[in-house]
């Protein structure tokens, strides 16, 4: 028997178990390396929920890597997996398989006081119902120092804090103020406020924006990226919202659990002066090799089950692969023809 692996022959005539020892200290190497600078990383997340008993992949092998420091959105239909992930990352729900590490730290792993610390000091949590962020009874400034509370800091520490973070955001006249008294702008910028109480290292948002007009949208997208370029936050938020995505320079689609693409973007200032954004939209090519077409692609050139590949000096064709067989089919007359 001749198996084939990568672009090693391992049969008759050759140290199979030596290939196969040098394969899997290179998958493991490779694994070890995966994102070894990376604040975030997520390798392989799977997330299975049993509902009635019925299984739902919400994750399905989901590979993720964050910058520290990056300001970063993820869209994707609804039921792709953005709050399963979320909630997985702010420690709030574990994946079913897979790692997860934050600031070097395995969270997959964590359990009791390590859980605890890791969901008040290393992330910050906002969501998209206002009502949910805050505590209704107390006022801006009390919910701002709320964490710092819980976290065992000075009434004089957890005073300023509450004072300079309420100002950063542009609500420090809110400070007295109840939820119930503040506009849901207001409220959201509290939220974010109180998020980053206790400095997280990661602050994540699901669809801070959602309950918003556009104008109020735009300053809690304000609020966000105050904390990144002030304090140094690492921010993810979940969008639906094209104008919140369009203002970062990284946006990651979610498709089906797994990461399916991502968007650059970078301000280009022309020879008038005028700054233009650039965007560019890449497919993510996973660790497996694994990549998604985007749907629309796939629709318009009717590919299905398989495709053709055809590699070149210096890229890939992709072609459906029924008209693949056609196309074959018609060369072959051709050639047949020639040949007569
Ligand atoms: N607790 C749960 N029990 C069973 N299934 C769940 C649970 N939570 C989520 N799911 C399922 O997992 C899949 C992913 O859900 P998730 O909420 O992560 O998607 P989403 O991309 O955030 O969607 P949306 O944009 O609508 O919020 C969906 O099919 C959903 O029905």
């Amino acid at each position: 028997m001749t198996q084939t692996q990568g672009t090693q022959q391992v049969g008759p005539g050759t140290d199979a178990a030596a290939s196969l020892d040098e394969i899997r200290s290179e998958l493991r190497a490779g694994k070890e390396d995966y994102g070894a600078d990376a604040l975030v990383v997520c390798d392989q997340l799977v997330r299975i929920y049993t509902a009635d008993g019925v299984e739902v992949q919400a994750l399905q092998g989901l590979d993720l890597l964050v910058r520290r420091g990056e300001l970063l959105a993820l869209v994707g239909a609804s039921g792709s997996g953005k709050s399963t992930l979320l909630n997985i990352l702010g420690g709030l729900d574990r994946p079913t398989a897979g790692a997860l590490r934050v600031d070097g730290r395995d969270v997959a792993a964590m359990r009791g006081a390590a859980w605890l610390d890791y969901r008040r000091k290393t992330v910050g949590f906002v969501w998209q119902q206002t009502a949910k962020n805050l505590v209704p009874y107390l006022t801006a400034k009390q919910n701002a120092a709320l964490p710092m509370r819980f976290a065992g800091e000075s009434r004089k520490r957890r005073n300023a804090r509450a004072d300079e973070l309420l100002e950063l955001v542009g609500v420090a006249y809110c400070r007295d103020r109840r939820p119930h008294q503040m506009s849901g702008g207001e409220q959201q910028r509290v939220a974010i406020a109180t998020a980053c109480a206790n400095s997280p290292t990661l602050l994540l948002a699901d669809e801070p924006t959602g309950e918003l007009d556009t104008k109020t949208a735009t300053d809690v997208f304000g609020a966000l990226r105050t904390m990144n370029t002030e304090l140094g936050v690492t921010v993810l938020i979940v969008t639906h919202d094209p104008a919140v995505a369009g203002r970062v320079d990284r946006t990651v689609a979610i498709r089906d659990g797994r990461t399916s693409s991502e968007t650059l973007r970078h301000t280009v200032t022309g020879e008038d002066g005028e700054e233009v954004r650039h965007a560019v939209e890449y497919a993510v090519l996973d660790r497996a090799g694994r990549l998604q077409l985007p749907a629309a692609m796939i629709r318009r050139l009717e590919m299905r089950d398989r495709v053709r590949l055809e590699e070149e000096a210096d890229h890939i064709g992709v072609w459906p692969g029924q008209q693949s067989a056609e196309a074959a089919r018609a060369d072959e007359r051709t050639e047949g023809r020639d040949g007569e």
